[in-house]
């Protein structure tokens, strides 16, 4: 789909579409349909960031604990959305050895303990070796630095979600 074509999508149809760039978070989607028509696929992405970063902290949280864990049962129980599963699986999460999974939901664990909400990452920027190594990282994080860079992570995902969706536009310019 183009970005003209996107412009013209009712309501129910743009949230149909776009519901899932940001995990579980249609809403997101349902409000920035007021904000059309978008000149670009990037005025698009920049709306939507616009949407998050305009929220309470509280708010950015709320984005974060309603991510799965990665890794997570979700993932063994395949009730993951689809584009998370197709996101952990282009990782390389599907094939952790037992080990690496009791450490990354060790890992998991202690992060959300610590924090009061998930480790978020854009998994297909990264591979099960850079992932484990974030989480124990980040994990050393103060709060508020974290919490931002988790919702970075959040936008990484979001970006690359919508560019299967919508084709760039190219430069009619010769
Ligand atoms: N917890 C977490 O990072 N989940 C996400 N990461 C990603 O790339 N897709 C997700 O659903």
């Amino acid at each position: 789909m183009d970005i003209g074509s996107v412009n013209y999508l009712p309501y129910e149809d743009f949230v149909d579409v776009f519901g899932n760039v940001v995990e579980k978070c249609p809403l997101i989607t349902a409000a920035v349909w007021s904000r059309r028509p978008f000149s670009s696929l990037a005025d698009l992405e920049a709306s939507i960031n616009d949407f998050i970063d305009a929220l309470s902290e509280s708010g950015k949280e709320g984005i974060l604990r309603v991510h799965p864990d990665l890794t997570g049962r979700d993932l063994q129980s395949g009730t993951l959305t689809r584009e998370s599963r197709e996101e952990q699986v282009q990782a390389g999460l599907d094939t952790l050895t037992t080990a690496e999974v009791s450490r990354m939901a060790r890992l998991n664990t202690e992060y959300k303990d610590h924090f009061g909400f998930p480790f978020v990452i854009c998994a297909r920027m990264n591979n099960k070796a850079t992932i484990l190594r974030q989480l124990e990282e980040r994990l050393r994080n103060e709060r508020t630095i974290e919490r931002a860079c988790a919702i970075d992570e959040v936008k990484k995902i979001c970006h690359l979600r919508l560019q299967g969706l919508v084709v760039p536009e190219t430069s009619n310019k010769l």
